[in-house]
């Protein structure tokens, strides 16, 4: 990583150092609302993409190029991993991503394989460096990801999205050591692609625990969170900072906090300030606006967006971000002037 990235906006809130204006980027931040992207993804499939590292790059810095952002993340999906699992994997269109064999027994979690990342996702690292070679010159960083243990667990029982989790719960409560197995295999896997992302060039990492929200207090401290913790501490490892996302997760912010990611990022559905009160101030926080308002018209977009930076109350430490992914009807010009209000707001002085 050089100079100029280390001293990123982002790097630099990321350490809780003083920043000249709140540091932007927005989650799925590459996708179906650019017409750029949708140019390019028309002409292949959506593994297809993730599997060219010249169009995985180009797509990455699409976002980069048509708005004044402080960070990439790597355009990929949080289920590729699953694939050198020995999971089939399929994007379909209008339904999302399906697991062709979902795992239903003991037998088929120690049938897992659990292959290098520098063996089953080569392509990945191709991307990576083509992307920092061209973030590079304008000193951002790139973010590479994978999705928590949990969240992948779940699309692995359930054999896809799911409304109530009820495959992945049956697995936990009734056979608590499959569950273990699951999710030191994950743990496994997914530290090992954390470490070859940093490896070939990214400046952070983020796990994503988008279904975290979906569990009670408990069932989250002793099925999950000792996995989060030690996904973190190996991830931590790499020298670069980790953020830890999920989403409907207000009631669990102490527990996660514990966990001992750099950054918590957290959704629209508990305020900011508040957030921040539980997480502790010693600790960043990414967020949180509610990602429908790129929809409404300016004034309220702007008001609420005001408003998460007032309650971010002028502290060090603040990454600007959606409280989940950009939804594909949103306007571009909006995401375009959202950026760029957050940067001119925050440089007046509210924020230091
Ligand atoms: C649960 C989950 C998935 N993927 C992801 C999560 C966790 C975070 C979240 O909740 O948003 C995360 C994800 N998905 C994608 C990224 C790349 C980085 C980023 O842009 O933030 C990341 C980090 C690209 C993508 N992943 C997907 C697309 C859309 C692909 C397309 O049709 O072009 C993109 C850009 C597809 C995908 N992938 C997944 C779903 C449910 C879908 C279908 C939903 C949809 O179609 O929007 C699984």
């Amino acid at each position: 990583m050089n100079e100029s990235v280390r001293n990123s906006r982002f790097l630099k809130a990321v350490r809780l150092e003083p920043t000249d204006a709140t540091p932007v980027w927005f989650m799925r931040q590459a996708g179906r609302y650019m017409p750029e992207y949708r140019a390019l993804r028309s002409k292949t499939t959506m593994l297809g993409a993730i599997q060219d590292p010249e169009l995985a790059a180009e797509i990455t810095l699409q976002p980069i190029k048509a708005f004044d952002l402080d960070a990439a993340i790597l355009f990929n999906d949080i289920l590729t991993p699953l694939m050198g699992m020995g999971l089939e994997l399929d994007f379909v269109e209008g339904r999302g991503p399906v697991i062709g064999n979902p795992i239903t027994s003991l037998a088929d979690i120690e049938g897992l394989m659990t292959p290098p990342a520098a063996e089953a996702m080569p392509y990945t690292a191709q991307a990576i460096r083509l992307v920092t070679a061209e973030l590079d010159g304008r000193g951002l960083p790139l973010i590479g990801f994978v999705g928590a243990p949990f969240t992948l667990a779940s699309y692995a029982v359930e054999g896809g999205g799911s409304r109530n989790y009820e495959k992945t719960k049956r697995l936990m409560y009734h056979q608590p050591e499959a569950w273990a197995s699951l999710m030191d295999k994950l743990v496994h896997v997914l530290g090992d692609y954390l470490l070859f992302q940093v490896q070939s060039g990214c400046a952070a990492l983020q796990i994503f625990d988008s279904w975290a929200g979906t569990l009670s207090p408990r069932d989250y401290a002793r099925f999950v969170a000792p996995y989060n913790a030690r996904l973190i501490a190996a991830a931590r490892e790499s020298g670069v900072p980790v953020i830890y996302f999920s989403t409907g997760t207000g009631t669990l912010l102490r527990a996660i906090s514990a966990l001992g990611s750099d950054v918590v990022g957290v959704d629209w559905r508990i305020g900011l300030d508040e957030a921040w009160a539980q997480i502790g101030y010693d600790r960043a926080i990414q967020g949180n606006l509610e990602p429908l308002l790129l929809q409404a018209p300016w004034e309220e977009l702007e008001r609420q967006a005001k408003a998460v930076l007032e309650e971010a109350g002028g502290r060090r430490g603040h990454i600007f971000n959606l409280g989940h992914g950009i939804l594909p009807q949103t306007p571009p010009d909006n995401v375009a002037r959202l950026a760029d209000f957050v940067h001119e707001f925050s440089a007046k002085g509210v924020v230091r």
